[in-house]
């Protein structure tokens, strides 16, 4: 085969994170989504070698808080090209999804959590109250940190620097953690993640944390985003991936480090219907009403929420490593 020079650039761009972020984050021409991975061809992509499914088993009935549907039911693959990056497909039910859109929109945006918007100083603490009835607002908020705070700017976690992270997360996160066999996860910082249809997270690896043996747990709401996951260098061609309303990554083991970044949001049509037995909402009045729902429906008819959930401590330390 003869290779022209440009064909040649073209070929070696491919080869890297950048080129690969930058094809499926153009608008103009819009990309193609042919190679992206999607999960739902279950199949197919175990045919083909891309995924194998990993077998859990569950001994007590913890998923109904979570909102979960039960663990014998749900789908875990780990994609063969990235060793540790495990796939759950959607393990919610209906309900549980509304759960956690409420958590994560009415609650972990509020103060003394810190957000984006509180450099802007004219968001007050309560910040869905004055965003949802005001789209300018609404689309302000970009980012919260709960527990120890990530520092954007020093990358540098500190004793000085925290809040209380939420039970209900961190029991969820941890009970999922027991059943992949990381029995000593401990939830202690998050990022949640609010994107619009416009929004995009340009390709990094997740290392402030001091114990990175610890999974990273990756739990997504609302519209689509398409995930890239590269290698331990920007010069590995990362693999795209689909990542739906309900859907967790954890990337662990070797993935742990990996390169990684949303390219652009995907705009799917969402139905959180009630489930006919669904009982499982933790807060029924609130899920079950279509009024109070509206709001963060609307919300998520345009935008997705990632809650990027990380260990910080060493295995068995109760408060940062002052020796790093
Ligand atoms: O939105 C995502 O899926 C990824 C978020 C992420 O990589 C991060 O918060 O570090
Ligand atoms: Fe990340």
């Amino acid at each position: 085969m003869i290779f022209f020079h440009d064909d040649f650039d073209l070929l070696f761009d491919f080869l890297m994170f950048k080129a690969s972020f930058k094809y499926y984050k153009s608008k103009s021409p819009p990309p193609c989504l042919k190679e992206v991975l999607d999960i739902d061809q279950t199949k197919e992509l175990l045919e083909k070698s891309v995924l194998k499914q990993i077998h859990i088993i569950c001994q007590d009935k913890l998923w109904k808080t979570f909102g979960m549907k039960s663990p014998e039911n749900w789908e875990v693959f780990e994609l063969i090209d990235h060793p540790g990056l495990i796939y759950i497909k959607n393990p919610y039910t209906n309900s549980g999804q509304k759960y956690w859109v409420i958590r994560s929109l009415r609650d972990f945006s509020k103060t003394p959590n810190k957000r984006n918007i509180d450099a802007l100083g004219i968001v007050s603490e309560n910040w869905w109250e004055s965003a949802k009835n005001d789209k300018k607002t609404l689309m302000m908020l970009r980012w919260t940190t709960l527990g120890y705070h990530h520092n954007w700017d020093t990358k540098i976690y500190s004793e000085d620097n925290k809040g209380k992270f939420p039970e209900d997360l961190k029991n969820m996160t941890k009970f999922i953690a027991g059943l992949l066999g990381f029995e000593d996860f401990s939830a202690e910082a998050a990022i949640v993640n609010y994107y619009h249809m416009d929004s995009t997270l340009s390709g990094h690896s997740d290392q402030s944390e001091q114990y990175l043996e610890a999974p990273l747990f990756s739990f997504s709401f609302g519209q689509s985003a398409i995930f890239l996951l590269g290698g331990i260098t920007e010069e590995e061609k990362p693999t795209a991936m689909f990542l739906k309303s309900g859907d967790i990554i954890v990337m662990s083991g070797k993935s742990r480090l990996s390169y990684h970044g949303v390219p652009k949001i995907v705009q799917t049509e969402l139905k959180l219907g009630d489930e006919i037995g669904d009982e499982n909402c933790n807060q029924n009045a609130l899920c079950m009403d279509e009024d109070n729902w509206k709001p963060f429906s609307d919300y998520i008819a345009h935008s997705r929420i990632n809650v990027n959930v990380r260990q910080v401590l060493r295995k068995g330390l109760l408060k940062l490593d002052d020796q790093i």
